[in-house]
């Protein structure tokens, strides 16, 4: 199969491609960048074990060197969804793309941790195959490539890593049904070229459709939701919720709540200039929502007044 026309991490796999329990215990999450950690003692804290770690990452655009993150710090367990808000150009994307390798960019510190292991180490294909999915904001078009040869393909990359038996076109096609139902995608979408021609909803759905053949550990949606009508926004939302496992997380980035009305987080992380500079629950996305980032802002600062003298 040519794969040429894809994204690096997004043929990784053909190339070779919460639920929660909440205890009422001390959260500790990250606010404001490298230096300054806030506890939020009213937030829950979910028990399963740390999937993801990002500490204090930082990374450039490979090509022209320019800085772009600047000392991101997250923590996402299993069974949490979580998602990050932020003005255009906060570096939510490169964020996203650097946890799954994308070539243009170029982490300079910090590390990724990713069950246990350094996730910065691994290749593109290595993190896929290891359970590291990413929904592009514009998924790539692959013209001559066909959405089931490539399904099939990269679900069996994962099938292999997992020790699993790999699926033969009949036997895929039985997999892969119930998971276009599930997305209210025709059968038609498997004949079709990767994404060619279709609308940007058509390119989300099967997007999510991708998820759902890989069943990934940790999903990056970027954007899933940028597009959609409001029919559309419902059934991938769905689909996204649907394919939560007790041991996968979630990561979306979006620039609005509605999508958290149905896929409802843990955690909203807000971006600003390379940095994750405020973190809460739901509630950051309704204030977002209704005052904007300066809401945040003086959120913070509410906040920030709050804290005994000398507290970091
Ligand atoms: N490959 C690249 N080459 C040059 N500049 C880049 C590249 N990727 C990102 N940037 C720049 O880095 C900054 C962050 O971009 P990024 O796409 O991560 O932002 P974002 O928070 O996802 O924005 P949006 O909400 O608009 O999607 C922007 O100023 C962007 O122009």
């Amino acid at each position: 199969m040519n794969t040429s026309g894809l994204h690096s991490s997004q043929c990784s796999l053909v190339r070779g491609a919460p639920f929660w329990r909440p205890l009422r215990t001390p959260y500790a999450l990250h606010i404001s960048s490298r230096c300054r950690t806030q506890r939020f003692d009213t937030l829950p804290i979910y028990a399963g074990e740390v999937i993801l770690e990002v500490k204090d990452l930082e990374a450039k655009v490979a090509e022209s060197g320019q800085t772009i993150l600047r000392g991101v710090n997250l923590t996402i367990r299993e069974g949490e969804t979580h998602a990050i808000m932020g003005t255009n150009g906060s570096g939510k994307s490169t964020l996203s793309k650097c946890l799954v390798g994308h070539p243009d960019y170029e982490v300079t510190s910090g590390s990724v941790t990713y069950k246990g292991q350094d996730l910065l180490s691994l290749a593109p294909e290595e993190r896929a195959r290891a359970g590291l999915f990413m929904s592009f904001q514009s998924p790539v078009e692959v013209p001559g490539v066909s959405n089931s040869d490539f399904l099939r393909l990269a679900a069996n990359a994962r099938r292999k890593q997992l020790g699993q038996e790999e699926l033969g076109p009949l036997e895929f096609y039985g997999y892969v049904m119930p998971k276009l139902a599930a997305l209210k995608m025709s059968p038609d979408f498997l004949n079709r070229d990767v994404n060619a021609n279709f609308s940007g909803g058509e390119k989300k759905r099967n997007e999510i459709l991708q998820l759902s053949v890989l069943e990934a550990d940790i999903a990056v949606l970027d954007e899933i939701d940028s597009g959609l009508d409001i029919d559309a926004l419902r059934d991938v939302a769905d689909a996204v919720n649907s394919l939560k496992r007790p041991n996968s997380a979630t990561l979306m980035v979006t620039h609005y709540k509605r999508l958290l009305n149905y896929v409802v987080p843990e955690a909203v992380h807000i971006m600003e200039a390379g940095r994750i500079i405020y973190s809460g629950g739901l509630e950051v996305a309704d204030i977002l929502e209704s005052d904007g980032y300066e809401g945040i802002k003086s959120r913070m600062r509410e906040e920030a007044e709050k804290q005994p003298v000398g507290a970091t």
